[in-house]
């Protein structure tokens, strides 16, 4: 009996342990569950910590592309639309011109000095001579005084290249157009900033860039790099850019992009439009990458050196 009542007794004493191992389990899955549920919060609360700094930075990059000085549907017409910014140092380290040198510096938009007719021309005029050669990258380029045109990853002389087989792409009528234009754009820079026309010389290089999204295959190929034209050319003091074709229908991509301290200031390309500013640190800027289409535009540039000054692209 007593033996009895000690098994009994140490059986009710097995289930009272059994049952005090088994809440012990529960309490400690319990916290283990309570402690993956706490880490599971707080591993979210970092993720969406680390998703609003990422979107606050995504936002903040986007911020600077916020300024557009001139949209694409805009038409600037009679007047240029100015904005003056402060002339950089850069003057100062070079031999001064009176009458040309930047007195005051700043950038400039026109749709009004070239038609665009004489775009849509000039492009043409550009396709032809680009459709010739061209680059294995995303840029080739077409300098019609020099006649540097790229082919593959070099550049080639087209008028030492072609012969006088050039004068079946080009005619007498298409240099007389880029003179033309040329002049117009002298002297709308001149009155804009206050120059002497008689001071303010063509310079080199002069060109037709042709810009699509093929991949650049060498450096000549990365327009979008920010520079500084006078640091690049050596002889600018005054550059323009005469686009040749629309942003947003021919291309996408593209924009013209000033840099400034506090921001990102945008043209946004017209066939037809051009956009002039003085050479300097100034005005640093770069091309946004084009994602479709082709993209044309000029750069007609002009110094205040005249050692520097070139005579107009003629035919040979
Ligand atoms: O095509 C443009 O909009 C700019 C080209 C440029 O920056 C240059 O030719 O120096
Ligand atoms: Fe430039």
């Amino acid at each position: 009996m007593a033996l009895v009542r000690q098994r009994a007794a140490q059986g009710s004493n097995a289930t009272e342990i059994e049952k005090k191992i088994k809440r012990g389990n529960a309490l400690r899955q319990g916290s283990a569950w309570r402690w993956s549920r706490g880490s599971v919060a707080l591993l979210l609360g970092a993720l969406s910590l680390c998703g609003a700094a990422v979107w606050l930075y995504v936002t903040s990059l986007d911020s600077e592309v916020t300024e557009t000085l001139v949209s694409r549907s805009e038409l600037v017409s009679p007047q240029p639309r100015v904005y003056a910014v402060e002339c950089s140092e850069d003057y100062e380290n070079y031999k001064r011109y009176p009458g040309c040198t930047p007195q005051k510096c700043g950038r400039a938009v026109t749709d009004s000095v070239v038609t665009r007719e004489e775009a849509q021309a000039l492009r043409r005029l550009a396709e032809r001579g680009l459709a010739l050669a061209g680059s294995d990258g995303g840029a080739s380029i077409l300098d019609l005084h020099s006649g540097a045109l790229s082919m593959g990853k070099q550049f080639v002389n087209i008028y030492r290249y072609f012969g006088d087989q050039i004068k079946d792409v080009f005619t007498q009528e298409d240099f007389q157009l880029y003179r033309d234009v040329r002049e117009r754009i002298q002297a709308v820079i001149a009155e804009t900033f206050d120059l002497d026309p008689a001071m303010v010389y063509l310079t080199k290089p002069t060109f037709f860039s042709r810009i699509n999204s093929t991949a650049a295959k060498t450096q000549h190929d990365e327009y979008w790099h920010p520079h500084i034209d006078k640091v690049t050319y050596g002889s600018f003091d005054y550059t323009s850019l005469l686009y040749l074709s629309d942003y947003g229908s021919d291309f996408t991509g593209g924009r013209f992009i000033f840099m400034d301290q506090n921001g990102n200031r945008t043209v946004e390309p017209r066939a037809g439009r051009v956009s002039f500013f003085t050479s300097g640190s100034e005005n640093l800027h770069r091309v946004e990458r084009v994602t479709w289409g082709t993209r044309y535009a000029i750069t007609v540039s002009f110094t205040c050196d005249p050692a520097h000054a070139i005579s107009d692209p003629a035919l040979p």
